[in-house]
């Protein structure tokens, strides 16, 4: 069997026993039923998932993948491509925005090079899993042979499998790649049949006739390609991306293994949404973090059905949002485990 056959048919829905006692103890916490609002779905979600009362959730860890994109040939972003290597060593030296957030909530960041332009050698810290050296331009022909999508989904897998191994309890995505909004548009464009506008933004920041432009690439490359909806390999392999892969793979592995995963902005939304339509039971092993400022984000987030933790306009990607809101879901667990209850407490109960 091969590591995505396998994942896949791991994959099973979450313990729903296991959810109605978790919220049957937060109810006999000291306070008025449901008044810890999302920080109880958090922490009954994570029970859910973990089959245990007393989630674990002290090793955090945030995988950002880094891949190139021959569409930047068509001028989408206001960055050059160069930027994505350049940013690889950032991370490793610690003074990304990612390092510092992860930093603020003790998870720790691993940098996966899943398909970056450019020859690293061998940098201490990077983790080499190089599907090929970017993709190729969609609006000019598919952006990966079946085959890459499948290797960098699998490189996914396999780092999750590992993950659960070594005892990471909470998983975070991200990603870097220059150019990437624009698959992450396509691919939610292909899959909802959206009008390209509709789910089409600025990225890294560029300007009205730039945006229009991205648009119309967006479209001739779905015009060329004819990605399949019903076949989600197909959507990414044709108009998605080498690290948007890498992140399905790693949420699909999470999902086999049963650890919780904590999926930041747009570009890992696709990731996301790509493993859902693999599995719709993967759904329920993810916390869609932030509502990211790119517009096409919210229809992503619909169609997976996850309702994001965070809003504060944030659109830098890399796992910043995931790593913010992994500081939220522990809040809810501490609540689950440390809270005292109205019997424990000696604190009269109300009637409702
Ligand atoms: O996470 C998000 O919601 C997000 C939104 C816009 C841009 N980004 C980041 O910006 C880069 C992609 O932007 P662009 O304009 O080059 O397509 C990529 O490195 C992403 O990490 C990330
Ligand atoms: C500087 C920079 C940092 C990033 N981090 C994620 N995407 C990015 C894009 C740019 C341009």
């Amino acid at each position: 069997m091969t590591l995505l056959t396998e994942a896949l048919s791991k994959i099973c829905p979450v313990d729903a026993e296991l959810m109605a006692q978790a919220q049957t103890r937060l109810d006999n916490k000291t306070k008025p039923v449901g008044s810890l609002g999302r920080l109880e779905e958090f922490a009954r979600r994570m029970a859910a998932i973990t089959g245990s009362l007393a989630p674990d959730t002290e090793k955090k860890v945030v995988f950002t993948f880094a891949g190139d994109h021959g569409v930047t040939d068509e001028g989408v972003s206001a960055f050059p491509r160069e930027v994505t290597p350049q940013m690889v060593y950032n991370f490793l030296k610690g003074g990304a925005g990612i390092n510092v957030l992860a930093r603020h909530v003790g998870a720790q960041v691993r940098v996966v090079d899943i398909g970056v332009d450019h020859d690293f050698g061998d940098t201490p810290g990077l983790i080499v899993r190089k599907v090929a050296r970017g993709t190729r331009n969609f609006a000019q022909g598919p952006a990966m042979t079946r085959e890459e999508a499948v290797a960098a989904l699998e490189v996914g897998i396999g780092l999750a499998n590992e993950a659960k191994q070594e005892g990471v309890a909470l998983v975070g995505t991200g990603e870097m790649g220059i150019g990437n909004t624009t698959p992450s548009a396509a691919i939610i464009a292909a899959f909802s049949g959206l009008p390209v506008p509709a789910v089409t933004h600025r990225g890294t920041g560029i300007g009205d006739g730039a945006l229009a432009n991205k648009v119309r690439v967006i479209e001739a490359g779905l015009a060329l390609n004819q990605p399949d909806p019903k076949d989600p390999i197909d959507v990414l392999a044709k108009v998605g991306g080498l690290e948007i892969a890498g992140i399905a793979g790693l949420i699909l592995g999470c999902a086999a293994n049963r650890l919780p995963v904590v999926v930041d902005g747009f570009i890992s939304t696709a990731g996301a949404l790509v493993a859902c339509e693999l599995n719709p039971h993967v759904r329920d092993y993810l916390f869609a973090a932030h509502q990211s400022v790119e517009v096409g984000h919210r229809a992503m987030l619909d169609r997976i059905g996850a309702a994001p933790i965070l809003d504060l306009q944030m659109r830098l990607g890399e796992g910043t949002g995931g790593a913010l809101a992994m500081g939220l879901i522990e809040a809810g667990v501490r609540i689950l485990t440390e809270m005292a209850t109205f019997e424990e407490a000696g604190v009269a109960e109300g009637d409702y």
